[in-house]
């Protein structure tokens, strides 16, 4: 089932069946946030389709998000989920995307609220769809990446996870690559006792020494300075990927068609330099492990859709 937008709006309770709490959905000219009614809730922001909190039941934010951020759209969000599309960084030696800013531009571009979808018999989970295309990307987005694409980004918000999923889809006459990235930041007491699992005995293209070559490692990943490298884990996307703090497991990331893992902490200098970063020792409190598929270019012929997600559990 597939609502329109509404303002505010509520799922209606099924004929013949208890009177159930309801989810609630509030749509406004920039935003759109879903509540289960057990507690836990999601928002994003319809400039980048950023998600930019993930709460759970007890009202405890799972995303960083800086106190520095622009939300008015002068700026790609930094924090929550930012959409990277179609480029990786920035790819000099890549003619079709040589000229985008980096990460691209659907973390900068605008993008349509489609409706909610729920499943009639329940209130445990809410999905909310947003779409960006060809046609209502800004003009000067358009004249550096001349292709014509649909993005179908969607949001489901459960009890214990929240999934993210994007569906790429080539709409014009010739094909193009690119590069997709789910930038997620996530919130955590304490770096210098953060530990990742799931990426030892991966190639890893380590992004600060700037060494192209691939390195590797059978420890778990922990943090002890700037951090900013490219995995791709042998066990494959549906292996997941853990973020402990402080010894236990908080986050459990499963992909989807996504065979790429960024792990970035910038550490001070790096956070220093950022006028979005706030607090400047903010860096403490986040780590980014990214889901993505950025390693390589895939190529989406006439017609052709590519999907790739992540969903994040708490336990
Ligand atoms: O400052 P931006 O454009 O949001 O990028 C943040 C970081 O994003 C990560 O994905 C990259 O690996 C880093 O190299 C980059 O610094």
């Amino acid at each position: 089932m597939v609502d329109r937008p509404n303002k505010p709006s509520a799922l209606a309770a099924t004929p013949g069946l208890q009177p159930q709490a309801q989810v609630t959905i509030s749509h406004g000219n920039s935003r759109v946030t879903a509540s289960l009614p057990t507690g836990e809730s999601v928002e994003v922001l319809l400039y980048g389709a950023t998600v930019l909190s993930w709460k759970d039941a007890s009202g405890d934010e799972k995303l960083w998000l800086s106190e520095g951020a622009k939300l008015d759209g002068t700026k790609a969000v930094r924090g929550g989920i930012p959409l990277v599309f179609p480029v990786f960084g920035t790819a000099p030696d890549h003619e079709a995307t040589s000229k985008l800013p980096q990460h691209g531009f659907a973390r900068n571009s605008r993008w349509e609220f489609l409706g909610k979808s729920t499943s009639e018999s329940s209130s445990s989970s809410v999905k909310l769809d947003f779409g960006l295309s060809s046609e209502n990307l800004d003009d000067a987005a358009r004249s550096l990446w001349p292709y014509k694409f649909g993005l179908l980004y969607s949001v489901t918000l459960d009890r214990e996870s929240l999934r993210t999923a994007l569906v790429i889809t080539n709409e014009g006459d010739v094909p193009f690559e690119f590069q997709t990235l789910l930038h997620t930041y996530f919130k955590i007491k304490d770096i210098s006792s953060v530990q990742i699992t799931g990426l030892e005995d991966s190639p890893y293209h380590d992004k600060v020494d700037g060494v192209k070559g691939k390195n590797q490692s059978s420890d778990p990943v922990a943090f002890s300075g700037e951090t900013d490298r490219v995995y791709t884990p042998v066990k494959g996307p549906s292996h997941p990927v853990i973020i402990s703090d402080g010894g236990e497991a908080k986050f459990r990331i499963v992909r989807d068609n996504l065979d790429d893992v960024v792990v970035w902490n910038p550490w001070v200098d790096k956070s220093a330099g950022m006028g979005d970063f706030e607090p400047k020792d903010g860096w403490k409190n986040m780590v980014c492990a990214e889901a993505g598929a950025v390693s390589s270019w895939q190529k989406l012929e006439k017609g052709d859709a590519f999907e790739g997600a992540q969903t994040i559990y708490l336990k």
